[in-house]
């Protein structure tokens, strides 16, 4: 299939190049940079030099989109739902990696993102792409929502204990860190070297917009309203996101019977690794591919449970996610071109 991105020269979106120059299956037609139009991407990425050496082309997407199949969109919020439109999407598959398609209610992106929602006419069609759980709804359709890099590690480690209904979802506390390039590319005081290197914070306490996300999802998974503390991070390093959530127990389940429930839903997973007892991720571990490493502990004084999941926010979090939507809307295996082993160091 042929491919265009929109917003390449983000960090989700240069990750995106990287991953499609590589699927055996895809061919990149263009990459869009309003900042860098005229320029070689190569320029503006020096990993790419001898690899990708074409120029960044003006975002002209009614025009660019007669050329390719599916276009990714690695843009910020707001802007994908003033793009997308019925027309566009007779003509190709949109992958958005923005969060403008994520919540199903306008009201709620009101409340979480600050304004009204652009486009509500597509929220309906818009199909959430978290793959482990939603791949019979993403099959054959043409827009799709690739979930938040919070969201995707949060969802995936609680969705087994709320799908079989093992813990109260109202006592749900998720502790996540970040690291900066979650934030983007562009400056910005917060993620400057001095004021993240050697320091830990918490940002966006009880306000951050992916707690909206996230409790969607765990609503679908429980069938009951979720009401969640979340609390993220940001953390010296350049990628990767590690989650720790915590839920009370409905019942006193013992290891054996919570490992059954994760096998069941991941077992056959090649992206969720289940790890052995008493081992918990790092995201180093994950680092560079589209794992989500997965483990829990029963804590049998408080009857609660821990359980902690990391992946890389750029691949899982965004264009491995995405790439692995696109393999799942082509019915190819959904590894194809997402093989990469994770870089330890
Ligand atoms: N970074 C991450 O870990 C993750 C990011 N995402 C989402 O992916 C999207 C991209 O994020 P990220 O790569 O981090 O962001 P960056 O800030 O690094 O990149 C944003 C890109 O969008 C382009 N852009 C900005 N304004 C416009 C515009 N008006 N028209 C066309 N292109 C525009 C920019 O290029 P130019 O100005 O040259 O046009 C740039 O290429 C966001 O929606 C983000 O929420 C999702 C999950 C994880
Ligand atoms: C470290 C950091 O700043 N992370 C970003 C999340 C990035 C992300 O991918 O989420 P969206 O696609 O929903 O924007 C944040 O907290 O806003």
């Amino acid at each position: 299939m042929k491919v265009g991105i929109v917003g390449a020269t983000g960090y989700a979106g240069q990750e995106l190049v990287r991953l499609i120059i590589q699927h055996p299956q895809a061919e990149l037609a263009w990459v869009t940079s309003n900042t860098y139009k005229g320029e070689r991407f190569d320029k503006c990425y020096g990993s790419f030099k001898n690899i990708y050496e074409e120029n960044c082309i003006e975002q002209k997407i009614d025009e660019l989109s007669n050329d390719v199949d599916v276009i990714f969109l690695a843009t910020p919020h707001g802007l994908s739902s003033s793009l997308v439109n019925d027309v566009l999407l007779k003509k190709v598959i949109i992958i958005d990696l923005s969060a403008d398609f994520r919540l199903k209610d306008a009201l709620d992106y009101k409340e979480w993102y600050g304004e009204n929602h652009p486009n509500t006419s597509l929220l309906k069609e818009a199909v959430y792409g978290l793959c482990e759980i939603n791949r019979d709804q993403i099959k054959g359709k043409r827009l799709i929502a690739n979930p938040g890099c919070y969201p995707t590690a949060s969802t995936l480690g609680l969705y087994p204990l709320l799908k079989e209904k093992l813990i109260d979802t109202k006592s749900i506390i998720i502790d996540a860190k970040s690291g900066v390039s979650g934030a983007g590319r562009s400056p910005k005081l917060a993620t400057h070297f001095d004021e993240v290197n050697e320091s830990t914070k918490a940002y966006s306490v009880g306000v951050h917009r992916h707690t909206a996300e996230i409790e969607e999802q765990l609503g679908y998974a429980s069938n009951d309203k979720a009401f969640i503390n979340f609390t993220p991070h940001l953390i010296p390093m350049h990628r990767g996101i590690l989650a720790t959530a915590y839920a009370n127990l409905n019942d006193n389940y013992d290891y054996d019977t919570i490992k059954g429930i994760y096998n069941k839903y991941y077992a056959n997973e090649k992206f969720v690794r289940l790890l052995d007892e008493n081992v918990y991720p790092e995201t180093r571990w994950v680092k560079g591919s589209n794992y989500c490493d997965i483990n829990f502990k029963i804590d049998k004084r408080t009857n609660r449970i821990i359980i902690v999941s990391a992946i890389d926010n750029l691949i899982k979090g965004a264009a491995g996610q995405a790439v692995q939507n696109m393999n799942i809307l082509y019915n190819l295996d959904e590894d194809t071109g997402l093989n990469q082993v994770p870089v330890f160091m």
